[in-house]
């Protein structure tokens, strides 16, 4: 089975388009998991631009289901996970400025520094995960940092996809395959949706979990759209 752990970070930015508490992130990490969601993701950034330092510490006691935490592991960012201890610490390589993930990891040039990392994670008890492109060389290297599990980054396999071109899913698949063979968790994220979601989790093998914001999302505001127009209507008669 693969677990659905939904990334919140877009309603934190429309709550802080206008600077009070609507939409209450909160309530709405409670509702995800009221409504099945096995996860909640956020991807706290140095600019709190989304989520804020504090979202993760008030999300702690209110997150029953897997929590996971994504980010570019600052000194910052690592005293915020060590403090929140979530389930799972998804490390990222993103430029302060990024507008959103880019890249995985080069897990041959950043090994050390990834396994110091990972190992402080471990010493308390947080499962760790790192962001990589499937690409053989830095799986293998991902075995290296003692990393538990991979979260294959796939923007590329979206993009493809969008195209109408489906051997984009073929990296991901010898991606998976030698994850599976070195005894690494697979996860994924990064521009899945529910036209490509399917068609992904079906080839590859050993997919744990998904983690999916942006288009969830805007599927959630298309979707409940015709709904909420109509109860205006109703209410203007
Ligand atoms: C690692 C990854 O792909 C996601 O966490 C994504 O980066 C979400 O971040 P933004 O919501 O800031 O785009
Ligand atoms: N790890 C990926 C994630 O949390 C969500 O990415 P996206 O669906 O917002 O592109």
């Amino acid at each position: 089975m693969t677990k659905l752990s939904v990334n919140i970070n877009k309603i934190a930015t429309l709550r802080n388009a206008r600077g009070g508490n609507v939409p209450d992130l909160l309530q709405v990490a409670k509702d995800i998991e009221r409504f099945g969601g096995q996860g909640i993701t956020i991807h706290p950034r140095p600019d709190e631009r989304h989520i804020r330092y504090q979202d993760a510490r008030d999300l702690k006691s209110i997150v029953t289901t897997e929590f996971n935490i994504e980010g570019n592991p600052e000194r910052k960012f690592i005293d915020l996970v060590l403090e929140v201890k979530p389930t799972q610490v998804t490390l990222v390589p993103d430029a302060d400025d990024a507008i959103t993930s880019n890249a995985g990891w080069n897990t041959i040039k950043h090994q050390d520094y990834l396994k110091e990392i990972i190992q402080e994670f471990q010493r308390n008890g947080i499962r760790t995960s790192i962001f990589v492109d499937p690409v053989l060389e830095m799986i293998e290297g991902a075995k290296k940092t003692g990393t538990e599990r991979i979260e294959l980054y796939t923007e590329a396999f979206a993009h493809e996809y969008s195209l109408g071109n489906r051997t984009g899913i073929n990296p991901y698949i010898e991606s998976a395959k030698l994850a599976n063979e070195l005894d690494l968790g697979i996860n994924a994220g990064h521009d899945l949706s529910l036209d490509n979601i399917q068609f992904f989790q079906q080839n590859i093998p050993g997919l744990l979990e998904v983690s999916i914001g942006h288009a969830l999302i805007s599927e959630s505001l298309y979707l409940g759209l015709e709904n909420v127009v109509n109860m205006y209507l109703n209410k203007l008669k």
